[in-house]
């Protein structure tokens, strides 16, 4: 329906019609996150932009923003991330993940390995890390032989290991996790995901994790202390990654949730 406001401009209301009621408040909300994002510098776009809902104009139709395309391969992996964690869900939803929860190896002591690791060397604790492949590098070994390569790090001395599970972008797998642990392997673990949703930080609990990788890219500084509080319940520790651009050169830096002052660089 078309009306006249006070300022005579004219005003499209969808009389009656909920759904396209409801597809506009969705957007509101959708632009009030990305303006959230955007006050704490975040600029990865957690999902596709799909813009207000269709406006009809006589014979055309137009919406504001189209859906967009991926700027870069963390907004891809990230939207690939979120279908891949709805399916899953819905296979398994959080009340069953929590029952599952009793089954899991017990949490080791992240933070403490790396302290130990420093009281013992002097030298910075190591985190080392098991990676298949990367969209950057690609196959990194061919030969990628999970177990003899996990105890060769043990060996030559790290604190704690980092393992990849996203599957489709870095061939990891929470089954690699799972091997790992049967394995016997000492060191504590660290789930290096693309976390977006609490639900992940459960499943990796199932699997083994006794840390996971927050980015801070990614999550605005409420989803962080969220979940932060929700590694807490489960023993976990929070790693969140940083990163600063100096000189031109991308710093990484880890930081400990339980230590404010606890800084590994990690790349
Ligand atoms: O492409 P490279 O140089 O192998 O680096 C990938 C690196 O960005 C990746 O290991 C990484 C950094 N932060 C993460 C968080 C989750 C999963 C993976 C990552």
């Amino acid at each position: 329906m078309q009306s006249k406001s006070k300022d005579d401009a004219v005003v499209f209301s969808y009389d009656g019609d909920s759904r396209a009621e409801l597809k506009i408040k969705e957007w509101e909300v959708g632009m009030f996150q990305d303006e959230l994002a955007g006050s704490q510098s975040i600029r990865i776009r957690r999902r596709p932009p799909t813009g207000p809902p269709l406006h009809y104009v006589g014979p055309f139709e137009f919406r504001l923003q189209n859906k967009g395309n991926t700027r870069n391969i963390l907004e891809e992996i990230l939207w690939n991330k979120d279908e891949e964690i709805s399916q899953l869900k819905d296979g398994k939803p959080i009340y069953k993940l929590k029952k599952e929860l009793e089954y899991a190896s017990p949490v080791k002591d992240f933070i403490g390995a790396l302290k130990a690791s420093y009281a013992c060397t002097g030298l910075p604790a190591l985190i080392s890390e098991v990676k298949k492949s990367s969209p950057s590098r690609e196959v990194l070994r061919k030969d990628f032989d999970l177990v003899q390569v996990v105890q060769a790090y043990e060996e030559g001395g790290a604190a704690c290991l980092s393992v990849l599970t996203d599957t489709k972008y870095f061939q990891g797998s929470f089954e690699n996790m799972e091997a790992i642990n049967r394995a016997g392997v000492k060191c504590p673990l660290l789930c290096k995901e693309f976390i977006i949703d609490a639900w992940q930080i459960y499943y990796a609990r199932t699997k083994g994790a006794d840390a996971v990788l927050l980015i801070a890219a990614v999550l605005p500084d409420l989803d962080i202390e969220y979940m932060i509080e929700i590694c807490k319940s489960l023993g976990m520790a929070t790693l969140v990654e940083v990163c600063k651009i100096i000189n031109s050169v991308a710093v990484y830096s880890l930081v400990s949730s339980e230590y404010s002052n606890l800084r590994y660089l990690f790349w």
